[in-house]
């Protein structure tokens, strides 16, 4: 794959905030303190953010498509595969493998209990370049669990992209451990960022996302 991108900063910057924008326009992020919401880690938070809601909408999708492409393009230029992670970065990484007209594979969080008994499904070679694809990071050990099924298989692993990172600190540390790279279309500064700009969240609600996003294990939902 050779690298085109001829995304300039400023393009990427006007795609992200568009980005934001829409997934705000569709209630994908939600700000709940008294009624937090459970992460796939266990941990506890008053945001979440809904990225399965994006495939529903075909113009947010497509920027995120082009904004995922464009990132693969400029970071990852020999990839030979893509690889969404189940469940919901599958739909994300099957538009990217098709404007980029590489093979597309996904890889569940378990193998097949029945049928091929298989974790990864399609097409993948010891000499294939593989970019894996999830929706969301918090921890990253959904992807890095994915990761680890790629390389099981003997295939080089070259990096993740993800729609959104929370950008915390389990993420770095487990990425920095599993020595693979993470680039994210959009962070949890970008969105708090957009929000604070726009006055779409309270001061109160904005504390409260930074408090937790500073200690997410230990945060405590507020009693009303
Ligand atoms: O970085 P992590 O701590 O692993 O968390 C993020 C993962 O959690 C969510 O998936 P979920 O497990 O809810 O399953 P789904 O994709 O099937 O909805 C999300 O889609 C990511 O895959
Ligand atoms: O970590 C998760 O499980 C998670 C967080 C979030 O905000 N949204 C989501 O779909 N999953």
């Amino acid at each position: 794959m050779t690298n085109t991108d001829n995304t300039s900063n400023t393009n990427t910057t006007d795609l992200t905030e568009t980005i934001i924008t829409e997934l705000l326009a569709i209630k994908a992020v939600k700000v709940s303190p008294s009624k937090p919401f459970q992460y796939a880690s266990g941990m506890i938070s008053p945001v979440y953010t809904d990225l399965r809601m994006t495939i529903s909408y075909p113009e947010l999708r497509q920027h995120i498509a082009t904004g995922l492409t464009a990132l693969i393009k400029r970071q990852y230029p020999n990839a030979t595969v893509i690889a969404g992670v189940a469940t919901a970065g599958i739909p994300h990484a099957a538009w990217v493998a098709e404007a980029l007209s590489l093979p597309l594979i996904y890889v569940r969080s378990h193998p097949k209990d029945h049928g091929t008994g298989k974790q990864i499904e399609g097409a993948l070679s010891s000499k294939d370049h593989v970019v894996l694809i999830d929706d969301l990071i918090s921890t990253g050990g959904s992807v890095l669990g994915a990761a680890k099924a790629v390389s099981a298989a003997g295939a080089h692993v070259d990096g993740v992209v993800s729609v959104f990172s929370y950008d915390l600190p389990d993420a770095t540390t487990n990425f920095e451990q599993a020595k693979t790279s993470l680039t994210p279309l959009l962070d949890y500064h970008l969105l708090l960022e957009h929000l604070t700009n726009h006055h779409e969240l309270s001061e109160t609600d904005c504390e409260l996302a930074k408090a937790w996003h500073n200690d997410p294990w230990h945060w405590q939902p507020v009693s009303m």
